[in-house]
């Protein structure tokens, strides 16, 4: 098969994150495909998008093997002919005390030789606005928005500018949104100030789609763009002006008929109003409990037997925070994740063996396990279901799967079933 060149080459920092960056791209009709990490030789051959998003899972890693990892996902893509590079992380700037965002932005900006790149992680759509460097969630600052007690990245300091500048070697700036509101033009200009200044990376304010899509505009010939899903909202509007993209429908995915289920290992708030929607409308439904997993209860094989009915049913561990708490402090935050996931993952095997072809998860953690476990390497996307959230197929499978990778935050709260009749009305 004669594969098209991509233009734009994403690295992304986890897994769901990167299923959102590729749902922006989509939309904006790049066709779009998301590996699972750096893509074996043999997958590397018939790829054919417009923009490949490699999803890794750095964004906790050490700065070091961060930096390696996105360094080969690089090189990747650089070898497929990519013509622009983006650097994806959350759109709550989530990094660890030691941070690895700067470290990774620095590593890219000198393997692509280019001295200066933009960060901005607004997210307009899911209530992420930057004003001044300050990140808000909704109306709350990044430090009152829940974030600052996050188990793995607690976000305390509400200043990006602070935040990457603590996290960078050289020296980090701010473009401002009086700035970005004038238009691309005088970004521009700023840009151009800025370098001068000797700064290297700066925080982008936006608090709106209209100033991302100005800031893509601005940096349509940048060699390496830096933020959230939000501001790749610009960038492929950059390829069609230059007669780049193909007139195609880029969410057009084939219809996949056959059984289908809801699997649901996420922990977040969005995700237990998800459940507790299901549950209220009378969806069928079985609870994975934790504690039964670590006494070697055959919990795994309870779930198969109960998915074996013709109605899509939701397996989920999903409980409120106290019910985690709780359960976390018997077997340990890591054990019961993993039971979790590893359980999760083995029912979503059998049951693929079995016959189903439709996967609905939900969690970032329990998506990659969920796709691991059913050797899925590549994935193709497809239509938007909620913000942050569209419909994929796995690629390279004889008989492909249609797979819904929901991130914690995201959805509505009838979610679930709105993911399945999304999927039922998928056209050929
Ligand atoms: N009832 C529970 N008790 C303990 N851990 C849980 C429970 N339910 C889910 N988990 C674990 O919490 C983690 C949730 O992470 P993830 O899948 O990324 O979703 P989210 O970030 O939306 O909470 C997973 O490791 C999952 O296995
Ligand atoms: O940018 C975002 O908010 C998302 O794309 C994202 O990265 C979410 O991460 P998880 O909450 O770990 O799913």
């Amino acid at each position: 098969m004669k594969t098209h060149r991509p233009l734009l080459g994403c690295i992304a920092d986890d897994f769901t994150g990167a299923t959102d960056l590729a749902n922006i791209l989509v939309r904006g009709g790049m066709r779009t495909v998301q590996t699972i990490g750096v893509p074996s030789e043999a997958l590397s051959t018939w790829l054919d998008a417009d923009a490949i998003v490699i999803a890794l899972k750095s964004r906790t890693a050490p700065a070091e093997e961060a930096v390696r990892e996105s360094l080969s996902a690089l090189r990747w893509l650089q070898e497929r002919g990519c013509q622009q590079f983006f650097f994806k992380y959350c759109s709550t700037f989530d990094s660890t005390a030691s941070g690895n965002i700067g470290p990774v932005a620095e590593a890219l900006q000198e393997a692509l030789q280019t001295d200066f790149a933009i960060a901005c992680p607004a997210f307009p759509a899911a209530g992420r606005t930057v004003y001044q460097g300050h990140l808000f969630v909704h109306d709350r600052l990044l430090n009152r928005s829940g974030m600052e007690s996050h188990p793995l990245t607690p976000m305390r300091e509400p200043n990006l500018v602070n935040v990457l500048q603590a996290q960078s070697r050289t020296k980090v700036g701010l473009i401002a949104q009086p700035d970005v509101a004038q238009g691309a033009a005088t970004v521009v200009e700023r840009i151009a100030t800025l370098r001068q200044q000797g700064v290297r990376l700066a925080i982008a304010d936006a608090i709106s789609d209209k100033d991302l899509v100005t800031l893509g505009e601005a940096c349509a010939d940048a060699p390496l763009v830096t933020g959230g899903s939000g501001v790749a909202q610009g960038l492929p509007a950059n390829f069609r002006r230059a007669g780049q993209l193909r007139d195609l429908d880029a969410a057009l995915l084939p219809r996949i008929a056959g059984p289908a289920v809801v699997l649901s290992g996420s922990a977040s708030t969005a995700t237990n109003k998800q459940v507790a929607a299901w549950l209220r409308t009378g969806g069928r439904a079985l609870r994975i409990d934790p504690l039964a997993l670590a006494r070697g209860e055959p919990v795994v094989a309870a779930a198969l037997d109960f998915t074996r009915s013709a109605e899509p049913t939701l397996v989920y561990a999903t409980s409120s925070a106290d019910e985690v708490r709780q359960v976390q402090s018997e077997l340990g935050v890591a054990h019961a994740g993993a039971l979790i996931e590893d359980a999760l993952g083995q029912i979503a095997a059998a049951m693929r063996i079995r016959g189903t072809r439709r996967f609905v998860v939900a969690g970032g953690e329990t998506s990659g396990a969920v796709v691991q476990a059913l050797g899925v390497n590549a994935l193709r996307i497809g239509r938007q279901i909620d913000p942050g959230v569209p419909e994929t197929q796995s690629l390279g499978d004889a008989e492909p799967l249609a797979i819904v990778l929901k991130s914690g935050n995201f959805g509505s709260e009838d979610f679930f079933d709105k993911a399945l009749r999304h999927l039922e009305g998928s056209t050929a």
